[in-house]
């Protein structure tokens, strides 16, 4: 077994991608240089076992990938270009060894390679009963370009980067059948477990200049839908029929949860004027990226409806993952 310190050397890149970075592991802190005309982005996510996993509904590589693509995510919702992360663990002093906390890693390293981003730091301390995983990310976005909740407006749609309610419909099944239920071909353990973050479309609409909301979603569109509405002093409008794959939870009593409140989708969802949307849906297409309109921006004080095929709306209640 290694001590501390020979573990941080184990874990430490031997290269950086970046000439950005001028200090990386190995002193008291990171110093990393931007360059002229971007401005840094910065976003922190954590993950509790028993919380966000547990060793039988994810495998410890998805612990890794998923700690880092949720902060991942967080820049992509701010139209920013990944390029650093730091990690803090804390590691039961039972039940953990270091293989296990290396195939952690090995999940974020993997995803951070293809971006690439760099492990400039990080700390490493013990603690009683469950892990946790505390990852900080770096990124940077044009000046000024950097994506924003409160810009939708009244007559705006209302879209989405990718399907909801996969996710937790996944962990559904997790929940009830643990390792039995992991599956590298179904699509809903897949994006519970390897959840993708959707950066180029955060590149996309960060690099059109236009007027762009936009909100990851890691606690259901119910949530982030409403947090664009609140921020931007309009309500939203979510059309149920018009969800992507929403016909394959039809015989589903949970659809509505799953769908509107299951979350850690980390797709995008955001609001921009039907021109740009257009726009926007006809440059991704060149790309084989799907953008789902699904719904539109009212004038309104922060609600969110959901508008069922006859035209009826009903207000939806608060709802999603809260930890208080
Ligand atoms: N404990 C905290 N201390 C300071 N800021 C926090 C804390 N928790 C959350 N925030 C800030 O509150 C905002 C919303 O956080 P959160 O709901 O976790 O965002 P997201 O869902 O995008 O990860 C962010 O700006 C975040 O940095
Ligand atoms: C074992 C287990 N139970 C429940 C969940 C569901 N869950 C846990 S946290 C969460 C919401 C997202 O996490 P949060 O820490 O709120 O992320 P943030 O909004 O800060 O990005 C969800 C849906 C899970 N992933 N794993
Ligand atoms: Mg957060
Ligand atoms: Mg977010
Ligand atoms: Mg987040």
């Amino acid at each position: 077994m290694k001590n501390e310190f020979e573990w941080i050397r184990s874990i430490a890149q031997e290269e950086y991608s970046h000439s950005g970075v001028v200090t990386g592991i190995g002193d008291d802190a990171a110093v990393i240089r931007e360059e002229e005309g971007f401005d840094t982005v910065l976003a922190v996510d954590t993950m509790v076992e028993g919380i966000h996993f547990t060793k039988e509904t994810m495998p410890l590589e998805a612990v890794g990938h998923k700690a880092l693509a949720v902060n991942v995510s967080d820049l992509a919702a701010m139209g920013a270009v990944p390029l650093y992360y730091m990690v803090s663990i804390a590691v039961p002093k039972t039940g953990w060894d270091q293989e296990e906390t290396g195939r952690i890693y090995d999940g974020m390293k993997k995803l951070a390679a293809r971006y690439p981003m760099d492990l400039i730091g990080g700390d490493t301390v013990s603690k009683k009963e469950t892990l946790v995983l505390s990852v900080t990310v770096v990124g940077r976005v044009e000046k000024n370009r950097q994506l924003l909740r409160g810009r939708a407006e009244a007559g705006d749609v209302l879209f989405l980067t990718g399907p909801v309610g996969f996710s937790a419909r996944g962990l559904d099944r997790l929940l009830r059948e643990g390792r039995a239920a992991w599956d590298e071909k179904d699509a809903y353990i897949q994006a519970h477990q390897y959840p993708e973050p959707h950066v180029r479309y955060g590149r996309v609409f960060a690099e059109s200049g236009a007027r762009i909301a936009a909100n990851d979603v890691s606690d259901g569109i119910g949530h982030e839908g409403r947090e664009i509405a609140e921020a931007s002093g309009t309500d939203v409008t979510i059309d149920w029929e018009a969800l992507p794959f929403v016909e394959r939870f039809k015989e589903f009593e949970e659809r509505e949860e799953w769908l509107l409140h299951g979350g850690e989708d980390f797709c995008l969802i955001g609001a921009a004027s039907p021109d740009v949307f257009a726009e926007l849906q006809r440059v991704l297409k060149k790309e084989n990226l799907p953008l789902y309109k699904i719904g539109t921006v009212d004038a309104g004080s922060g609600n969110v409806w959901l508008r069922r095929a006859d035209g009826e709306r009903k207000l939806l209640q608060s709802g999603g993952y809260t930890h208080f």
